[in-house]
């Protein structure tokens, strides 16, 4: 199978969909791997590298797109990416459809089988394919929370540990999965007075057992969410419904509530945020402030440490790309629910629930569809 691994196009990304140990792999079970030239770089992979593993490298987009079978990616398709998707191609990535009606309907309309890393899952009924980026941003997210505090960057200017004799900051993180426990290790880590909100009594008691007391969790309901507004100095928004469009936690009025220069992060950004005053950002402006909070909604946080991401991305996502390159889609989808569970787009019609609920269309039942 000619499988395709494009440069990513989306601002500041600098990951790349395989490392040349994961190009190996494939092309020992008989598979071309063409990679976009310079597509690691940002890694820290060079051209040679990828061809010392048996990769061809192209210079044209259009050659390395046109008979590519498989097209593995890092970040949604960009508009331009778009345009090349054709009847025919799987395209195995993050897609975060939820988020993107342009997207979905472009998605629709290219007739490709579109394939979302984030929503897979597992027998745990955990997303394997969005926990090593969820570890990396949830960790990511306490040191753009620590900047963003600054004065400097327009926060209230609290050092997050205090010193001896100043209290701690506050730090709320909205989610405790693996996003949120990251950002909750951190942040205690770093000496931060850490709280936990989720909605899932079981997730709260792994947490606290884990945490041996130095975290508080706290059962998520209005009233809670109104007390940590109040005392935070930093909000982590952690939160996930797979599939789905984030839940608006925090309005714009409860901004009011907050000290000046407190801040949000909104990981969740990228199923449309948490926060109702969120807007996706990038790295290369990551902040805005809004009623005198500042707001870190960056999209992609961990293109931001490409050469950990790749590798800890390729780690997870190698098995089921070898599963498709050896098996082609159909029957990679057939011999395993889990994986079927990240079809979101093919032949024109959305296969996820809440991909399809979020656009009021209708949802084909992927079993059918490969019938
Ligand atoms: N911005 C970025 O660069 C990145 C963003 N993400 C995003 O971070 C988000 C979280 O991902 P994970 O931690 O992997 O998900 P997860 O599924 O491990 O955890 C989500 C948690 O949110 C809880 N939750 C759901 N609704 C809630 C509510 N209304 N109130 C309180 N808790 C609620 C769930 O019970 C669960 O424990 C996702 O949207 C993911 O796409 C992940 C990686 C990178
Ligand atoms: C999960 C995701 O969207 C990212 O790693 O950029
Ligand atoms: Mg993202």
């Amino acid at each position: 199978m000619k499988i395709a691994v494009p440069k990513e196009i989306k601002n500041h990304e600098y990951r790349i969909a395989l490392t040349p140990t994961g190009v190996r792999e494939l092309v020992e079970r008989g598979h071309r791997v063409v990679v976009e030239a310079s597509a690691g770089e940002g890694s820290g992979y060079a051209d040679t590298d990828y061809q010392s593993a048996g990769a061809d490298i192209e210079q044209d987009i259009d050659t390395l797109w046109r008979d590519a079978e498989l097209i593995v990616k890092v970040k949604e398709p960009q508009p331009d990416e778009v345009a090349r998707l054709k009847e025919g191609q799987t395209l195995f990535t993050y897609l975060h459809l939820a988020a993107e009606e342009t997207l979905t309907r472009g998605l629709m309309a290219s007739g490709a089988t579109c394939i979302a890393y984030e929503t897979i899952t597992d027998r745990d009924g955990g997303l394997p394919l969005l926990a090593p980026m969820s570890r990396v941003a949830g960790r990511m997210a306490v040191q753009a929370g620590a900047h963003s505090l600054e004065k400097a960057q327009g926060g209230s200017g609290v050092l997050l540990p205090g010193v001896p004799g100043v209290a701690p900051a506050s730090v709320t993180v909205i989610g405790g999965g693996v996003v949120g426990e990251n950002a909750a290790r951190m942040a205690l880590g770093l000496g931060a007075e850490v709280t936990v909100l989720d909605k899932s009594l079981p997730r709260l008691e792994v947490l606290d057992h884990r945490y041996q007391g130095r975290l508080h969790t706290v059962y998520s309901t209005a009233d809670a969410l109104d007390e940590a507004i109040r005392r935070s100095d930093l909000i982590i928004g952690a939160v996930l419904v797979p599939g789905a469009a984030a839940p608006k936690l925090i309005t714009r009025a409860q901004l009011g509530e907050m000290r000046p220069g407190s801040v949000l992060v909104d990981v969740a950004i990228d199923q449309g945020g948490c926060f109702e005053t969120s807007k996706a950002t990038t790295h290369a402006e990551p902040t805005y402030v809004v009623d005198g909070i500042v707001h870190y909604c960056v999209a992609n946080m961990p293109g931001a440490v490409a050469r950990t991401s790749t590798q800890a991305l390729t780690n997870a996502t190698l098995p089921f790309v070898i599963a498709l390159a050896d098996r082609g889609w159909k029957q990679a989808l057939a011999d395993d629910p889990h994986f079927l569970a990240g079809l979101n787009v093919h032949a024109g019609q959305v296969t996820h629930p809440a991909v399809a609920e979020a656009f009021g269309l209708e949802s084909a039942d992927p079993r059918r569809l490969m019938a």
